[in-house]
């Protein structure tokens, strides 16, 4: 039996000798390798958190005292720990989700895999734990260094810092990197205190060797450690964090579980809120990913454990890369476009702009608020922002694209990657709210192509819109075949017509494909469906009122909630216009969905072709709309 597999608790982990320590971390390491290489996931930053995961157990008790995962994709070890080895069902449906999980431990806390919020939750439960009578309890949020470029992070610690008497020990792991190097004036002064590390290995030398000289040894170090006092103030400038009223221990190497671990021991002894800063190295203990200078394995998808070899994911060129490509194209011909990305310049394809137009390409950290409302301003200044998030991130900007953008009508272009179901990455990645949140922003336009084609048409005439924001939403993976159509009507584009005239089926975005495949399945009844593409699903086309009234059903179909979705939308234009046709809306139901591929998710909520042409047919027999057929 390995060590690790002789872990099932905590308290495992804290009997074990310090000399076995090396060998745990080397059979985790091995397992995180075997298990990321076949199943995906997140495997830089586990890499990176063995030590420091290894040494809060061994000083806490979880889950009496609680430790929180900011993001959360860095709860691998933790896991491990607390007994949940089956790294096999990674991120699988019904398997371990690649985040925490409350249903798979009570050791777990955060389940929403959005940056920045731990150290908010710390400052709850810590305030709870006071009110309780618990306030022996110890509350640790580890955050990364990325995380902590989050607004919200700055927020909590000024509250944190406030409650002198709170036991939260914030662990900062400080690998100097989102998926890229880290960007701002926080990372920098961590690079600062990162660089005095040298200056922490001095010290740690003298602290070993000069009382052990003899006669004097005791009152040099005395003497040492006055100096000491002095040098650091100088060289360490954590007087950012001590300016806050919080205690500062670091900088930590966050490699080495002794020194972690007497840290956090000198940490947990102030009984007061503290942060234990360590330096770790994203992807540490596997050359592969150590030597990744884009993202260091942050989630590297499929790879030969042997080499690092990443495979290729297969399918054609993704949305991301097709819209990377046509941005490019845009920013020669518009020299007002300027790209923004919130620390994800690879996952959202503003790399390839940045590559050629550095100067007009910002990261502004873990920071979606501000990177729209700097949007907002770089609009005000007559540029053409285009600020590329993942679909769920934008959820955070909601205020910031109404107030600082809509209200001012500024001409900023939100490029939304991952919209609709997403799967592996569980319930808070999936891009599904934003065609219901945007709904009620005024003047702010919607597009949400069908194929590739449309992608580059579409940005082009988003990015020709200087009167108001505009949103161009695609999902996750490959774009696929173009789905064509054989007319258009107004702004709407029919893919398939029946004259038969029975079912106006309304096909939004990347459902196109799978609206003209359930349209065959539904003929196959005798049911005529006309499939259309509204393109823009915000304003609507006045030309689906006219195309709903000459039919006996419209049905929409969007990879998006339902509720408040585009077939909301489309039901209220057809009131509007005073045509009293049915509408049958399909779309996410409203509910969180449990982590799966997006295609197992599809098939579970009828967006496939069978299950469209199952409940559409099931709609107009139901509704007898039609003299029943045959
Ligand atoms: C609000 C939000 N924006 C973007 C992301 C995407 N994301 C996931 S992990 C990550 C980088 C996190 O960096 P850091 O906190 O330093 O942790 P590390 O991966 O370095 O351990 C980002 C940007 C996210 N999870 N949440
Ligand atoms: C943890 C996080 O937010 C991202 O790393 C997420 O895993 C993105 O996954 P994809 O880029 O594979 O969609
Ligand atoms: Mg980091």
């Amino acid at each position: 039996m390995t060590l690790l597999e002789s872990i099932e608790r905590p308290e495992d982990v804290k009997r074990l000798e310090p000399d076995q320590l090396p060998q745990l971390a080397g059979e985790i390491r091995d397992l995180l390798i075997s298990a990321v290489s076949t199943n995906g996931g997140h495997l830089g930053p586990n890499l990176g958190a063995v030590e420091l995961t290894i040494a809060l157990h061994r000083v806490f008790d979880s889950p009496r005292d609680r430790i929180l995962f900011d993001t959360g994709h860095q709860a691998y070890v933790h896991k491990l720990i607390t007994g949940r080895h089956g790294f096999e069902t990674l991120r699988q449906r019904g398997g371990l989700s690649g985040y925490p999980s409350q249903a798979e431990s009570d050791h777990d806390v955060i389940e929403n895999s959005h940056a920045s919020t731990a150290l908010s939750y710390a400052d709850g439960i810590a305030k709870a734990f006071q009110l309780r009578g618990e306030g022996d309890r110890f509350v640790v949020p580890f955050i990364g260094d990325g995380a902590l470029t989050g607004g919200m992070a700055w927020e909590a610690l000024n509250n944190i810092a406030a409650g002198k008497d709170r036991r939260v020990v914030i662990v900062v792991n400080d690998n100097g990197r989102s998926y890229s190097p880290t960007i701002g004036g926080l990372a920098s002064h961590l690079a600062d205190l990162r660089m005095t590390r040298g200056y922490e290995h001095a010290l740690d030398l003298i602290k070993r060797t000069v009382p052990k000289a003899p006669v004097v040894g005791g009152m040099a170090y005395d003497a040492l450690h006055g100096i000491k006092k002095g040098i650091k103030d100088i060289l360490q400038p954590q007087a950012m964090f001590e300016d806050l009223g919080l205690k500062y221990v670091g900088p930590i190497d966050g490699h080495d579980e002794a020194a972690v671990e007497h840290a956090l021991r000198k940490a947990k002894a102030f009984g007061g809120p503290v942060i234990v800063h360590c330096i770790t190295r994203k992807g540490y203990g596997y050359a592969p990913a150590e030597n990744d200078e884009e993202e260091c394995f942050h989630s590297p998808g499929l790879f030969d454990p042997a080499t690092g070899r990443k495979l290729a994911k297969g399918g054609g060129p993704s949305w991301t890369k097709i819209f990377s490509d046509e941005l490019v194209r845009l920013g020669a011909e518009r020299p007002d476009i300027v790209a923004i990305t919130a620390a994800m310049l690879h996952p959202t394809g503003l790399a390839s702009f940045a590559e050629v137009y550095p100067e007009r390409t910002y990261d502004v950290g873990i920071a979606e608020q501000h990177a729209v409302t700097s949007a907002a301003g770089l609009a005000f200044g007559g540029m053409h922002p285009v600020v590329a998030v993942y679909a769920t991130f934008l959820n955070r900007a909601f205020d910031q694209l109404l107030m600082d953008v809509a209200l001012h009508r500024l001409p900023v272009t939100v490029v939304l990657d991952r919209a609709g179901v997403t799967g592996d990455d569980g319930p808070s990645h999936n891009g599904m709210w934003d065609m219901s949140i945007l709904q009620v922003v005024p003047g702010l336009r919607i597009a949400a192509p069908r194929d590739g084609g449309q992608l580059t048409e579409q940005l082009r005439e988003a990015v020709g819109v200087n009167d108001g924001p505009t949103v161009v939403r695609f999902p996750k993976g490959p774009a696929g075949d173009d789905v064509p159509a054989i007319e258009r009507t107004g702004g709407v584009d029919v893919l398939s017509r029946s004259e038969d005239g029975d079912v106006l089926l309304v096909a939004v975005g990347s459902m196109a494909g799978t609206a003209v495949e359930a349209a065959k399945l539904i003929g196959a009844h005798g049911i005529g469906v006309t499939v259309v593409d509204p393109r823009w699903v915000k304003p609507l086309d006045e030309k689906l009122i006219g195309l709903a009234a000459e039919h006996r059903l419209v049905a929409v179909v969007e990879d998006n909630i339902r509720v408040g979705g585009v077939g909301d939308a489309v039901a209220r234009l057809l009131r509007d216009g005073e045509v009293d046709v049915p509408v049958r809306t399909f779309g996410i139901p409203q509910r969180f969905l449990d982590h799966a591929k997006r295609a197992q998710i599809l098939t579970d909520i009828g967006l496939t072709p069978q299950g469209l042409a199952r409940d559409i047919t099931a709609a107009i027999s139901r509704d007898s709309v039609l003299e029943p057929t045959e």
